[in-house]
């Protein structure tokens, strides 16, 4: 049973609409990453999901269920961005709270807390603690009852890169226990190894989905070989221009080392001519990263609607 399934789905505030058509499921033990600028429309997938509200067009179905049942929430969990808790209470406090709202053993919280790193904290009161202890608490809610569909609406923010990987590797556990996870972000850096698929929403429309190695397919952008020559450079570069003759490549020379630009499907011919001609002392290939895939499918409206390229 999928984790949910979106099929044509649009969503309208008022005569705005904010969603359009779009297609989307989450399996068991699944992360998704669902990545787009600021109004992107983030934010309302992840309240219709819930069952917040209902979409203007398109089906949806939640752990097999309907959406906002009772039933289905109860095996949800979802962290909202910039959460914030009643401060004169502790962290153990405010959990076994939701817990009992949520009907969650409270036997889970000090287990919950500790296991987000607030073990030393949980009797301190929540105005004492920083943005980054609030969000991880945030998250130990989100936990409560071992969900089977957790979404997480920017997670990293107000955390420090040390958090942020044991964020990732607590996600990736859940993961492994076959929980499905939905991450949602505008900050893509350091992503990338933890999710196992992205989708990249632009103005409420789906523009791609997938694995890196489908979106890389699907995006065709040019991957760039980084080569050290082995003797003079300019009969390496020399090379180059003759294994790439005929093909749509760009070259740039620093010192002695040489890149280029090229179509992935001419990746391998050229390489293996440049290869048996003994002028490289070194190689290495870079791929599009998420960030360059990103930018590629949001195009120039998105960085318009974010205030330029970053
Ligand atoms: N309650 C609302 N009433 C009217 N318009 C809304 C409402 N909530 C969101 N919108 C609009 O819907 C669009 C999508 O907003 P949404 O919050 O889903 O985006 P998002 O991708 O989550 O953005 P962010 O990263 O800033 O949270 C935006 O244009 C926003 O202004």
């Amino acid at each position: 049973m999928n984790c949910f399934e979106l099929d044509n789905i649009s969503h309208s505030y008022d005569r705005e609409t904010v969603l359009k058509d779009v297609t989307l499921q989450l399996n068991p033990g699944e992360i998704l990453g669902l990545f787009g600028h600021n109004g992107a429309g983030k934010t309302t997938t992840i309240k219709l999901i819930l069952g917040l509200m209902k979409p203007t067009a398109g089906r949806l179905s939640v752990l097999g269920g309907q959406a906002g049942d009772p039933k289905v929430s109860q095996h949800i969990g979802y962290l909202p961005e910039n959460v914030m808790f009643y401060p004169q209470l502790t962290g153990r406090e405010i959990l076994a709270h939701f817990a009992r709202l949520k009907g969650a053993s409270p036997a889970q919280v000090p287990e919950l807390l500790a296991q987000v790193g607030l073990a030393d904290a949980m009797d301190a009161r929540t105005r004492t603690y920083s943005k980054g202890m609030r969000q991880r608490l945030g998250l130990a809610q989100a936990l409560l009852g071992k969900p089977r569909l957790l979404m997480l609406d920017e997670p990293t923010v107000g955390l420090d890169p040390v958090a942020t990987a044991d964020l990732y590797r607590l996600l990736r556990q859940l993961r492994d226990e076959g929980t499905g996870i939905v991450l949602c972000s505008h900050v893509l850096p350091g992503v990338e190894p933890y999710i196992d698929r992205a989708a990249i929403l632009t103005a409420g429309a789906l523009q791609a989905v997938g694995d890196l190695p489908s979106l890389r397919r699907q995006a065709n952008m040019p991957v760039t070989l980084d080569l050290t020559s082995a003797g003079d450079v300019g009969d390496l570069e020399n090379t180059i221009n003759a294994a790439t003759r005929g093909r749509e490549t760009v070259l740039r020379r620093d010192g002695r080392q040489l890149s280029v630009d090229i179509a992935p499907h001419e990746k391998m011919p050229v390489l293996q001519e440049l290869l048996a001609s003994g002028a490289i002392a070194d190689l290495s290939i870079h791929q599009p990263s998420l960030e360059d895939l990103y930018v590629h499918f949001i195009g120039a409206g998105g960085l318009a609607h974010r205030g330029g390229a970053q």
